[in-house]
């Protein structure tokens, strides 16, 4: 492996646009490491953006979508398309700091794995330098973050999901130099005359979190969230730890602003699960009279607590990764709105045969020829989904029509509700309100639902996914719970009220008990209306559930049968989620507060069940 000697990575450098040491040297010692031919700093002005766009197509990377405004289509290598959990580190010094749920390493250890994967790892590529910040720069506490990648489809995607560019470099130097140090290189470096491939990646991977240091290193992959570090890596996994240390909330929720006919305005943030709608909740059109539903976020919230004790929520990204099949103009046309206004990257859908792209569920007619994401010919005949089930529209949140003007707001907006759910064909009801803040934790910290293909491995498969953060805790879960039981406990707090909901209750016949998507908005409604103190609910075992008559199904082609199915509470299928949940918090060991494990045996009593 050659290594550069120092003056070229000195005449690598020779121009930068910072004189700021903290950064050089982070730049340096990366350089050094990986030995890159160039080095470009990203600037976030056009020009720039036009000549990756343009390196990536003439590499064949990209193929410009002519029928799209700006936009671009990639297909990965088959190997890399979705978060690879198995693939993930938590490297905390103490093995508990990482918990059950995460993949530890001792940092030493990965370091020198490391060590070795980077050396020389950006060889004969260009190593960018993407200067970011999560949420905006003007707030009262901004948190930045540098990304050095060889890939210049990743510079395209992070300029899409976060702010980025020379502005973001200038406020990292008037804050002194703090930010997150995020590492990424595809693994593939290029040989002398070696041709490059259409997708470069390794086929061994590694997503790496130092929590203490705050630093991050991912080798391997390109895709999504393996690669996009500004995403799950900071915004979830390292902000989780410093929310941790600093009394604060870092998590996997949508948020949403409801204005009634009245024009109260209340605001909700949810957390389902990856592929559990998220993105389809944030973009509802309310199908009830007279209510509007914004957009503030799809993905993640950052909650802190104001000076008046209430939860403040922003949404730290700037851009959409929605999952594209399922996505269409009856199940989110604001979504399809959002992606007409142009500027995307679609990565792993099917091409039709005039250039443009498609997936099912986009429109009710699927084409009769198309090319699969694989680069097929393919057929509705042919038995295989045309664009793979994690493929992804890449999308700038500013073109969301129906983007809240808080969005704009740094220091977010306060929650009322907070909504968990997941996945569920039998058991959990279509929504309850939990009865206190500990027993709302209780719900979320037991949140289950079917496995999807966000994720590599096997699909439909019920698992526990607490606050739909299992993939994405920085820190030992035992201890995530007892932080979120403490936030509860935070003086003049002014909590919001936590609901469990499932869209995704099934009939014996299998078929969706309640129609979901935009007539979610009839439950959004019953959440606001209990939040403001109007709705009926009756007492159950697992908290309010809605009265009769106070779940407006108005207009609506579910009947009062239906509904009294979808808000079952059924002992048989609890005898069963209980003994689950007693095994599961057993097998996350000792750090599970005692206050949790109390709330199985009082449910377990309510329910009267064994
Ligand atoms: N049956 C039913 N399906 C839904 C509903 N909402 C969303 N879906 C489907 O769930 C899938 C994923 O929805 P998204 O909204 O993209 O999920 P997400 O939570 O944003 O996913 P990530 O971006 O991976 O975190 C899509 O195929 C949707 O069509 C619903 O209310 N009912
Ligand atoms: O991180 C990703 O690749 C996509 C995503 O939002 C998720 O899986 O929840
Ligand atoms: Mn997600």
């Amino acid at each position: 492996m050659t290594v550069l000697d120092r003056g070229s990575v000195e005449d690598l450098l020779a121009g930068a646009p910072t004189s700021n040491e903290k950064i050089l040297s982070f730049v340096r010692s990366i350089a050094e490491r990986t030995t890159p031919d160039r080095i470009e700093w990203i600037t976030g002005d056009n020009e720039q953006k036009r000549e990756l766009q343009n390196q990536l197509i003439e590499a064949g990377t990209l193929k410009p979508l002519p029928k799209q405004k700006d936009s671009f289509y990639a297909a990965s290598d088959p190997d890399d398309v979705a978060r690879v959990e198995e693939r993930t580190y938590i490297c905390s010094r103490e093995e508990a700091d990482a918990g059950p749920l995460n993949n530890w390493m001792a940092p030493d250890e990965m370091k020198s794995i490391l060590g070795d994967l980077f050396a020389g790892s950006m060889k004969g590529r260009t190593m960018y330098v993407i200067p970011f910040v999560m949420g905006r720069a003007d707030a009262d506490q901004p948190m930045f973050g540098i990304e050095v990648t060889d890939s210049a489809y990743v510079v395209l995607s992070m300029q899409i999901m976060a702010r980025c560019g020379t502005a973001e470099l200038k406020a990292i130097e008037e804050h002194g130099g703090e930010f997150v140090e995020c590492v990424h290189s595809i693994g593939a470096p290029l040989e002398p005359g070696q041709e490059d491939v259409v997708w470069p990646c390794n086929t061994t991977k590694y997503i790496t979190h130092f929590p203490e240091e705050r630093a991050i290193w991912s080798f391997g992959s390109g895709y999504g969230g393996n690669a996009l570090l500004g995403k799950k890596c900071y915004s979830l996994r390292i902000a989780s730890a410093i929310a941790r240390e600093e009394g604060w909330l870092a998590e996997h929720m949508l948020i949403l602003k409801l204005t009634s006919p009245e024009g109260e305005v209340k605001y909700v943030a949810a957390a389902f699960p990856s592929a559990c709608g998220k993105t389809n909740l944030a973009m509802i059109e309310p199908t009830l009279e007279g209510w509007k539903a914004e957009t503030l976020g799809d993905d993640i919230a950052w909650m802190r607590f104001g000076e008046d004790g209430q939860l403040y929520a922003v949404n730290p990204e700037f851009g959409l990764f929605g999952v594209a099949p399922g996505t269409g103009y009856t199940t989110n046309p604001t979504a399809m709105r959002a992606i007409e206004a142009g500027g995307n990257v679609f990565t792993n859908v099917a091409l039709t045969d005039d250039g443009d792209v498609w997936w099912e569920g986009m429109t009710e007619e699927t084409p009769s020829h198309l090319t699969d994401w694989k680069g097929n010919d393919w057929t509705p005949e042919s038995g295989t989904p045309a664009a793979h089930p994690n493929s992804r529209f890449c999308t700038p949140i500013t073109n969301t029509p129906t983007l809240a003007d808080e969005y704009e707001n740094p220091n977010g907006v306060p929650i009322s509700a907070i909504l968990f759910g997941g996945r569920r064909k039998t058991t959990m009801p279509l929504v309850t309100e939990t009865k206190d803040w500990t027993h709302g934790v209780f719900m979320g910290s037991t949140l289950s639902s079917e496995t999807t293909a966000a994720a590599k491995g096997q699909v439909g498969v019920v698992r526990r996914d607490p606050m739909a953060m299992r993939p994405f805790i920085g820190y030992n879960v035992g201890d995530y719970f007892r932080h979120w039981l403490e936030i509860g406990r935070t003086e003049g707090a002014k909590l919001p009220k936590i609901f469990y909901v499932n869209w995704f209750r099934r009939d014996d016949d299998g078929s969706f008990l309640w129609p979901g998507f935009s007539e979610n908005s009839r439950v959004l409604k019953w959440v606001f209306e209990r939040v403001a103190g109007t709705a009926e609910a009756v007492e159950t075992p697992l908290g309010h559930t809605p009265a009769e008559g106070s779940l407006d199904i108005d207009g609506l082609d579910v009947t009062e049968e239906q509904l009294r199915k979808a808000l079952a509470i059924k002992p048989e299928e609890w005898a069963e989620e209980l003994a689950s949940i007693e095994e599961w918090y057993d097998s996350l060991g000792d750090h599970v507060p005692a206050e949790l494990k109390a709330e199985v045996d009082n449910l377990r009593q309510r329910l009267g069940v064994k």
